[in-house]
């Protein structure tokens, strides 16, 4: 260390990482070679995109490649590249840090749940921290283009680093790599190149390493890999793990991709794209931060930007890739691509590719298609709000629990449903609810279940939002149980059936009559249930009210709901109504009557207003009072 160096500390987190990546990454360590060589890769697309805008920044040196040499006796391994560069300050700010937002919560979960192995650190991005898997001490120099400073970065990956200047001809950056003990094979020309072959294949720059003669590396360079962009690879030219070593390069994922679909098209647009659908979720997946990247933009070759956001919907972020576009103007901005028709097109275009490719998933691998739901069905569930175009597509790729199974992880799709239809019935039915035990033992299912028609049990928190945006599925309207009068026709009940229903009704009417007297504007309306057979009373809203679970969410959320009141209806068939009806002690009738509107908010899985009102009451009736 001379002694212009400086010494830094890492943000308390990269420790963090550090030690995570070392440890759970070592049985998989050649992953460093192929990070380091993602980056150098990264950096060369970068600087082709600024010197669109700046030629100069290229200066004599046109060449963009990386190179990967070794030194047996100095014991390193370096990989070099003519790309960007980093100034003193992005060396700080790039390898000191770590930028994504999540992060310390998501590594005391690994530690805490003992669970760091390589597939969660992985889906992290490992990124530069990897070297360190292997070396013991890495130094970078960097000299950003357009800069003539240099500057020299050094760690022993301990909590520290130094910077000092350096001396580097030309633009780019140097890793040099002095390598722990006992990591020879990385100082050996064959494995090398078969680490490069097999891994890194894919990059669209040349990687060149030295020819060696008699088993030792000379001054000559030859490229190793096939350096052309894979997109624009024939498809039969690619094999699956072709496919995949790419998927990790554009992803940063560690695991492999679920799927892929590569279409080149040609026509009024030309551009060729590799979108991939991911096996998890990334761990910081959800919120609206970094999930709109991932698919990269790239005209005539150059990559241009990441443009997710202008070239995907956003209920497709999940999707990775590339479009390359023979098109659009090299110079074109984020402001052009948001006004532009041909980016609109391209993004139907796009979007019409995913969706193709979920379908053929869903049709022909339907256990992956469920692995797939899993990660990012609650994703593609807000496309029906944000996509009426593709509403019937997406309609037919949701999945959702039934009472069929019963079972909050057997999932169904609207097909599977319309398939076992009863005769005569003629609306596809659902509840939504706030969780899975109050969806499937909602008191609002008895009659169907008594008539064994199924239901669509939605319990999640997006569901009520969703479901509002698709009233109808291949001609069937679709039905909230909890919502608005069931007609004799949408049960399927006979004409006996019906008028002996009717007659109850009748002789129920006092009751009703009592009941609508006792509770007063706490409801909107008492009358005769068609939905109960069971439990003695239940709430119900109109037709076109928003669900109670869901006024209860928004308000705690802090938004103004317009209140709207429910319908107690009753069973007139279940002993408490007798009791009720019986009942002469005005005082006692009133607490028959609330705890019956209770007892159905509870049911339902509501907070009730007055706890201690309904505790005493309870009681009274349990001492028999
Ligand atoms: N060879 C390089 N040339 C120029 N910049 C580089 C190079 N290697 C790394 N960097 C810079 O350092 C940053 C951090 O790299 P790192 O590999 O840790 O993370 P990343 O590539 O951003 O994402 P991931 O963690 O998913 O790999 C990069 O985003 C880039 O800006």
């Amino acid at each position: 260390m001379s002694a212009a160096a400086e010494t830094f500390e890492f943000q308390s987190d990269v420790q963090q990482v550090l030690r995570l990546v070392i440890h759970s990454l070592y049985s998989n360590k050649t992953i460093f070679l192929r990070e380091l060589i993602s980056n150098a890769s990264d950096a060369c697309d970068k600087l082709r995109f600024e010197a669109l805008k700046q030629p100069d920044l290229t200066g004599d040196q046109q060449e963009l490649r990386i190179d990967l040499s070794w030194d047996k006796n100095a014991r390193t391994l370096t990989v070099s590249d003519t790309g960007i560069g980093m100034t003193r300050a992005e060396l700080i700010e790039n390898l000191g840090t770590i930028a994504r937002s999540g992060t310390r919560a998501y590594l005391d979960a690994l530690e805490a749940g003992q669970k760091a192995d390589a597939q969660l650190i992985g889906q992290f991005g490992v990124g530069f921290y990897s070297a360190f898997i292997v070396a013991d001490r890495v130094a970078v120099t960097s000299r950003r283009a357009g800069s003539d400073e240099a500057w020299t970065w050094t760690s022993a990956g301990d909590g520290r680093y130094t910077l000092e200047p350096a001396e580097q001809a030309t633009r780019g950056t140097t890793i040099v790599l002095h390598l722990k003990d006992g990591e020879d094979e990385f100082l050996d020309g064959w494995t090398l190149r078969s680490q490069v072959r097999t891994y890194s294949d894919h990059i669209g720059f040349p990687i060149r390493m030295p020819v060696e003669k008699d088993g030792a590396p000379t001054d000559e360079f030859e490229v190793v890999n096939q350096a052309s962009a894979l997109w624009t690879r024939p498809k039969n030219e690619l094999s699956d793990a072709d496919y995949q070593a790419f998927y990790k390069h554009v992803s940063h994922d560690f695991g492999d991709a679920l799927a892929w679909t590569h279409n080149r098209v040609e026509g009024n647009q030309n551009f060729t794209s590799l979108l991939f659908v991911p096996a998890k979720a990334p761990f910081d997946f959800g919120g609206e931060r970094d999930v709109r990247k991932g698919l990269k933009l790239y005209i005539k070759r150059v990559f241009i930007m990441d443009a997710a956001e202008q070239m995907l919907p956003n209920y497709l972020r999940f999707v990775r890739g590339v479009i390359d576009s023979d098109d659009l103007p090299l110079n074109v901005s984020r402001e052009l691509l948001q006004n532009s028709r041909g980016v609109e097109k391209l993004k139907a275009a796009l979007t019409r590719r995913v969706l193709d490719l979920l379908e053929r998933i869903a049709r022909d691998e339907p256990e992956k298609y469920l692995e797939f739901w899993k990660a990012f069905g609650a994703t593609l569930k807000e496309g029906l709000a944000e996509d009426p175009a593709n509403k019937d597509r997406l309609a037919k790729l949701l999945r959702v629990a039934s009472t069929h199974a019963n079972e909050r992880d057997t999932l169904i799709s609207l097909d599977d449903y319309i398939a076992r239809m009863k005769p005569g019935q003629s609306a596809i039915w659902y509840l939504t609810a706030d969780g899975w035990n109050a969806a499937r033992n909602s008191p609002q299912l008895e009659a169907l279940r008594g008539r064994g028609i199924e239901v669509l049990l939605l319990h999640e928190r997006i569901d009520e939002w969703m479901i509002g945006y698709l009233d109808s599925y291949a001609d069937k309207k679709l039905k909230h149980v909890a919502k608005g009068e069931f007609s004799a026709d949408e049960l399927g009940d006979a004409g006996s059936e019906t008028a002996t229903r009717e007659a109850a009704s009748k002789d129920a009417q006092p009751v009703v009559d009592k009941l609508k007297a006792a509770l007063g504007d706490t409801v909107k309306d008492v009358r005769v249930s068609r939905r109960l057979t069971q439990s003695p009373s239940c709430l119900v809203l109109e037709e076109y009210d928003m669900a109670l679970h869901m006024q209860r969410l928004l308000k705690a959320a802090g938004h103004e709901v317009p209140a709207a009141k429910p319908i107690l209806e009753i069973n007139p068939s279940h002993p408490l109504l007798a009791k009720f009806d019986g009942e002469t002690d005005d005082a006692r009738r009133g607490d028959l009557a609330f705890l019956l509107f209770e007892q159905a908010q509870l049911a339902e899985g509501a907070q009730l207003d007055d706890p201690a009102g309904f505790v005493r009451r309870m009681n009274a009736l349990l001492l028999g009072g």
